[in-house]
């Protein structure tokens, strides 16, 4: 009999469902897709999304219900401090997901629904979760530990876990294939941007820094999230503003950033409104941008050498004036851009940097879907070994 080689993998966003079926034998993709907008009228939640997902892989003949299928892969995002590697996922893993909730109120729930849909239609399959926290458990105490009385954070696990961490895993390997080195010998700064959006200090194959913290709140500016905030905010504009612990919650996590700053979240319709002289949506980007450059200065700090500033997810492999504006005036580092390999349109990672750049500039697009095919198969291949 031959061994079914199958992954199917569901990355169960806040408002998206993205899948991807591989085939690990040969790595082709056998399909792809993406449910959108889900809890505006065509669909309204996460389960209804699963639905279509398994109706369009039915409809393409690699139904839910195929034997060739070996594993499902999820992304999970907060795995906490006791999901640091891929988890074949049992009843209690689901649980443990559950008391993770506070801690990425936006994004566990809709993993969790995925999980249980998944496991309703293939109960007889290997399911793995893919933790985007795995990656940065790997940090130095010093970059994870706020500084606030110990015994506190202990009692409450206050830490920095860090997000996004399936891509800047892929990405920052990538990478290095594209420097043509090994990973444990190149330094990066990776740059997440997409509606979350979060920044990496990677050396040699390890995270050692990330800007997302207890939750996927802190760091930079993103679509719809505040990033970093002197935390009395929090206070005064609950003790002074009389906000009550939902609203505050609410506004820094869907009220913020650059919907809060602009009205609009998405980077082209920011760029779009720039063009013609919009000046809320010029002081929103400047304000994005402030904030990126102050990561690659501190990731370039905290790295001491560092061989590739990388972008990718929706802004950061599309939005070629996020790139110019965050690469410019760089020089004294080291960072030239090419404005003209910057414009060119390509789904392939590529350079963006001048000839003369110490620093390599790149462009390498994400594929979460495909790293946690990989990490998926790859348990189930060493559990079936064994
Ligand atoms: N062509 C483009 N130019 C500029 N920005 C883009 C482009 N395409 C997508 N984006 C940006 O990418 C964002 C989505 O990024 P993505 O990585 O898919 O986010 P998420 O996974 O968090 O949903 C959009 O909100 C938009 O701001
Ligand atoms: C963790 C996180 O912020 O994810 P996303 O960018 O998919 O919202
Ligand atoms: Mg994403």
């Amino acid at each position: 009999m031959t061994r079914a080689t199958r992954v199917l993998v569901l990355n169960s966003g806040s408002s998206s469902v993205k899948y991807q079926l591989i085939d690990m034998a040969d790595g082709a993709r056998l399909a792809a897709g993406l449910v959108e907008r889900i809890g505006e009228g065509a669909v309204p939640d996460h389960a209804a999304a699963l639905d279509s997902v398994a109706e369009a892989l039915g409809a393409a003949g690699m139904g839910l219900d195929s034997p060739d299928l070996a594993a499902i892969g999820h992304r999970a995002v907060h795995g906490g401090t006791r999901f640091t590697a891929p988890t074949l996922i049992t009843d209690e893993v689901v649980q443990a997901m559950r008391e993770l909730i506070p801690l990425a109120p936006l994004h566990n729930p809709a993993n969790i629904t995925g999980i249980e849909v998944a496991r309703k239609l293939r109960p007889d399959l290997p399911q793995v979760a893919v933790f985007d926290t795995a990656f940065h458990a790997a940090m130095p105490e010093s970059a994870a530990r706020y500084a606030i009385d110990t015994a506190t954070a202990d009692r409450w696990s206050v830490r920095r876990y860090g997000f996004h961490g399936t891509s800047h895993q892929y990405v920052s390997r990538r990478t290095a294939e594209l420097l043509g080195k090994s990973p444990e010998s190149v330094n990066v700064i990776v740059l997440h941007l997409g509606n979350g959006a979060s920044a990496s200090a990677v050396a040699g194959g390890v995270c050692v820094d990330t800007s997302m913290g207890l939750t996927p709140l802190e760091g930079l500016v993103m679509g719809t999230r505040s990033g970093d905030l002197d935390p009395a905010v929090l206070l005064h504009l609950h003790r002074v503003g009389g906000l009550s612990v939902d609203e505050i919650d609410d506004l820094l996590n869907r009220r913020s950033g650059l919907v809060g700053l602009c009205g609009d979240n998405d980077m082209r319709e920011i760029d779009r409104r720039i063009a013609v002289g919009d000046q809320r949506a010029r002081l929103a980007f400047d304000i994005y941008i402030h904030r990126l450059r102050k990561y690659v200065g501190a990731y370039y700090a905290v790295l001491g050498r560092v061989d590739a500033v990388v972008f990718t997810a929706g802004v950061g492999e599309n939005a070629v004036s996020v790139r110019v504006a965050a690469m410019s005036g760089l020089e004294a580092l080291g960072i030239e851009l090419d404005r003209t390999l910057n414009a060119a349109r390509s789904r392939e990672p590529r350079l963006v940097s001048g000839a003369g750049s110490r620093v390599a500039v790149a462009v390498v697009p994400t594929d979460e879907e495909l790293e946690i095919a990989g990490q998926t198969f790859g348990l189930i291949e060493n559990a079936q070994e064994r």
